[in-house]
């Protein structure tokens, strides 16, 4: 064995492995009670440095649990672009963390040999931990598994979980995709931001919106956006992490399903508000109507808004360029056909879990892509890029077309193509609202959103259940996707699939109709089959209330 896989597993010493618990890198890297995952953070500075030792480039490696609560954790290795790590990897991430302290050598000399990775070349990795109060020593972890491997490292600090995939990118781009500081991610988006802004006073765009922080990481870094932007937009940053606890009643995934705001939160009719997740990486939009109605502006609504107007502007510009939108099957079925039926944008279907989206969207020239939830981006192929920056500078075409290719080379700078970011999509909503002029029931009003439901269910073994289809159809167990099709068939726009989640012990159902009290009802029933041929535990899922 090498000196640095003996080195390795030494260390192992300092960061023991407990018996009898089996650590898996899903959709969102390792997530878990943060008293747990010492050893798999020290075990994860080793991989990162083999990662980074595979590309020939520095690697990041990101401590959060996003929208769970403060006392779990996580890490996230992201990959050279700013991408998320590449998925062959995720099972060498999930045996290293499996493997017994003093197996580690061995463990790694498996990785090393099935990538014939030379072990001798340098490694650098990029470290940043959203606010929870583990970071600190799950950081030390990292950093000692980085140090046994002898690698380079900066750590950045308390950073939003987007702004290390831009770092990362603007590193191994040598600053083609900007500055590799933090204050440069501010700097490329106001700048962007301040030029997409037009002068003149709007009769219903207001400049202002509350931001909930969830306690988190995202309030922090509004405010060290906020002095870049001068007085172009005026943000009360609320849920700042002051008083109240990470994610506790606020925060992106609070607001998209509990259906309504984080309490304490005082807002007037019309008031645009914004949430974000615990590492920023989400965000959605809600406001109260004239009668003080709850609205929501997921995802869905924002991946609309998005392509409607990249839409226009490739349009406007005369680029032959094709535009489309990833989504999964949580999208509400109202949104995919405005898309399909009005916009006539092509929509394609991916799994959930934002690598398959964002693979997706690498097929059209423009790629919209969003969870229903709030977590997504747009990305532009190579030469989409080439083509806009080139019209942009092209003096033999119109002003029109010109003007209309400037504008999308900025909207190329605000949008952080790494990966979904709640502070650049934030910007980004914002630039098309005040250029429509629009108020959020403006934007609200351009589809209505079907009713849905979500649960979840507990089975003996959630893999019991299996999906095809991008996971709008069920092949096990024998009997369900039957069951739920004759339910589906009974109800007005009804619409219903079930998968096992990729996060939690649980299997989710998912139920649409044409009223609340339907969908409610549709995905009681559906339920009812997943714990009847599924092997649901616990008690049998109650029928909704009908008072
Ligand atoms: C219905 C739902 O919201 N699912 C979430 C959730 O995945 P599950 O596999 O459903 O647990 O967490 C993922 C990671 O954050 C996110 O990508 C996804 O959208
Ligand atoms: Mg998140």
């Amino acid at each position: 064995m090498s000196d640095i896989l003996a080195e390795a597993v030494k260390g192992a010493a300092a960061h023991p492995r407990p018996e009898g618990i089996n650590f898996t890198y899903g959709t969102a890297g390792f997530r878990d009670k943060s008293t747990i995952l010492d050893p798999v953070l020290y075990r994860m500075g080793l991989l990162a440095a083999l990662r980074s030792k595979a590309k020939k480039a520095t690697v990041a490696a990101m401590i959060t649990a996003s929208h769970n609560p403060e006392p779990d954790n996580g890490v996230k290795l992201v990959d050279p672009m700013g991408e998320m790590l590449e998925a062959a990897w995720e099972k060498h991430a999930t045996d290293l963390a499996n493997a017994k302290d003093e197996d580690i050598g061995s463990a790694l000399q498996r990785i090393i040999d099935a990538l014939d990775i030379d072990i001798s070349l340098p490694s650098d990795v990029f470290v940043a931990r959203d606010t929870r109060p583990s970071g600190p020593p799950l950081t030390q972890a990292l950093l000692d598994g980085l140090k046994v491997m002898g690698s380079t490292f900066t750590d950045f600090g308390i950073l939003t979980t987007p702004q290390l995939h831009y770092l990362v990118r603007c590193h191994n781009s040598r600053g083609a995709y900007g500055e590799t500081t933090e204050e440069g991610y501010y700097k490329k988006l106001a700048q962007a931001f301040l030029k997409l802004r037009e002068d003149g006073t709007k009769k219903k765009y207001q400049p202002v919106v509350i931001i909930d922080g969830a306690n988190g990481v995202g309030a922090l870094k509004t405010r060290k956006l906020q002095p870049h932007l001068n007085d172009s937009l005026k943000i009360t940053v609320c849920n700042d992490g002051s008083s109240g606890k990470l994610n506790e009643k606020c925060g992106a995934d609070f607001v998209k399903v509990q259906q309504k705001p984080p309490p304490g939160m005082e807002i007037q009719p019309g008031q645009r508000c914004v949430s974000f997740d615990g590492d920023a990486d989400r965000v959605v939009f809600f406001y109260l109507n004239k009668d003080g109605v709850f609205n929501l502006l997921d995802g869905d609504k924002i991946s609309t808004l998005i392509a409607g107007y990249l839409g226009e502007l490739v349009s406007a510009s005369g680029l032959q360029l094709n535009i489309g939108v990833v989504q999964t099957a949580y999208a509400n079925g109202s949104s995919t056909r405005y898309l399909e039926d009005v916009m006539k944008v092509p929509v394609s279907c991916a799994k959930t879990g934002v690598k398959h989206l964002h693979h997706k969207a690498l097929e059209f020239d423009v790629g919209v892509y969003f969870e229903a939830n709030g977590h997504g981006t747009v990305l532009f192929s190579d030469q989409a890029e080439q083509k806009i920056k080139v019209a942009s500078q092209d003096d033999s075409l119109d002003s029109g077309k010109r003007e209309a290719a400037t504008r999308l080379t900025l909207m190329m700078d605000l949008i952080n193509q790494t990966v979904g970011d709640a502070i650049s999509d934030f910007l980004v909503v914002e630039t098309i609202l005040s250029t429509r002029d629009w108020a959020a029931d403006d934007w609200n009003m351009q589809y209505k959103d079907l009713p849905s439901r979500l649960l979840k269910i507990k089975v003996k073994d959630r893999t019991a259940v299996q999906t095809t289809d991008a996971e709008r159809c069920a092949t096990a167990p024998a009997g369900l996707q039957e069951a739920i099709n004759k339910l589906v068939a009974k109800y007005q726009q009804g619409r219903s699939f079930v998968r096992p989640s990729g996060t939690e012990d649980v299997v989710r159902v998912f139920a649409e109709a044409d009223t609340q009290a339907i969908a409610d009802m549709l995905a009681h029933e559906v339920s009812v089959q997943v714990y009847q041929l599924a092997g649901g535990v616990g008690e049998q899922p109650q029928p909704p209330s009908t008072s």
